[in-house]
């Protein structure tokens, strides 16, 4: 029999606390996610879903000096970490719709090309490959953008803005994409299609990470939900053992009714 070696998490977070100004808002949370493994984390508001995210851009650091494993590793640097895990957050989009460079206003294009820089716009310092442009123009192709590439974002719908930072974590070709809240804002159709693509880029072997507050936007892809309450870890299961009325009333502190049609689920609050 041949010996696979195992494959390190993508992400290993063990005893993590996280204060914010006064207040301990991650308490000793423990979190581990497996390469390929596409993942829901599900709580209410204020549980500390977007302080989690946060340890990921280095907008937060844990207490007490410990670390987050990606890929195994301790030490890692926020560019290192875009090539394994895009990170597609709402505060982004306030970030680059207001922008002009000396280019003049922000085009799709460039919001997505500036990635490379880690900057939130093409300047003139910034020199664009043929490699960068044409990684540009297939991550605006996958998301379903092309026809965009030119607009300014100042004058895109929260949709089409959705799909750009789509597009510009994808340029960096990562394994894992973590979704924050990746549906707010968006119209019930728009909502659809959205979910559609991203069920596209799930079956194309990107890994979801998909942190939400809402039930019916877990994609039928996602096989393994995590529950986040009061900055810690209530439950870490398979989909089908965690997403039942019993602990979504426990998470929500609410009478929750769930219905599954085709792999969608739903939830009903009394
Ligand atoms: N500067 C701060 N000082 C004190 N507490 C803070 C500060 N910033 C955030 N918090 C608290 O940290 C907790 C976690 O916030 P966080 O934004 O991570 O939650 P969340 O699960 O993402 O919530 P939501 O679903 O509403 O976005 C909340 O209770 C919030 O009130």
């Amino acid at each position: 029999m041949i010996d696979r070696p195992e494959l390190p998490p993508l992400l290993e977070l063990d005893q993590i606390s996280v204060m914010r100004g006064e207040r301990l808002v991650l308490d000793r949370l423990n979190l581990r996610i497996e390469q390929g493994q596409h993942i829901a984390i599900l709580g209410p508001n204020g549980s500390g879903k977007s302080t989690l995210l946060g340890l990921l851009t280095r907008e937060h650091y844990p207490l007490g000096g410990r670390q987050i494993r990606v890929l195994g590793r301790d030490r890692w640097s926020v560019a290192d970490l875009r090539q394994v895990i895009g990170i597609v957050s709402p505060s982004l989009h306030a970030d680059l719709a207001g922008r002009e460079t000396g280019r003049g206003p922000l085009s799709a294009f460039d919001a997505v090309a500036s990635a490379f820089f880690g900057a939130s716009g093409v300047w003139q310092h910034h020199v664009l490959t043929a490699e960068m442009r044409s990684r540009t123009g297939r991550a605006l192709e996958r998301i379903g953008i092309a026809h965009l590439a030119a607009r300014d974002m100042a004058t895109m719908s929260t949709g089409e803005a959705r799909r750009v930072l789509i597009a510009r974590a994808l340029v960096h070709e990562p394994r894992a994409l973590f979704l924050d809240e990746p549906c707010g804002g968006l119209d019930p159709g728009t909502r659809r299609s959205f979910l559609e693509t991203l069920r596209g880029l799930a079956r194309g072997g990107t890994t979801l990470i998909m942190v939400t507050h809402h039930i019916e936007e877990i994609l039928p892809e996602i096989d393994h939900v995590v529950t986040i309450r009061n900055g810690a870890v209530t439950g870490d299961d398979s989909k089908a053992r965690l997403l039942d009325a019993a602990s979504l009333s426990a998470l929500f502190d609410a009478d929750v009714t769930l219905d599954c049609v085709d792999g969608w689920y739903s939830a009903r609050f009394a």
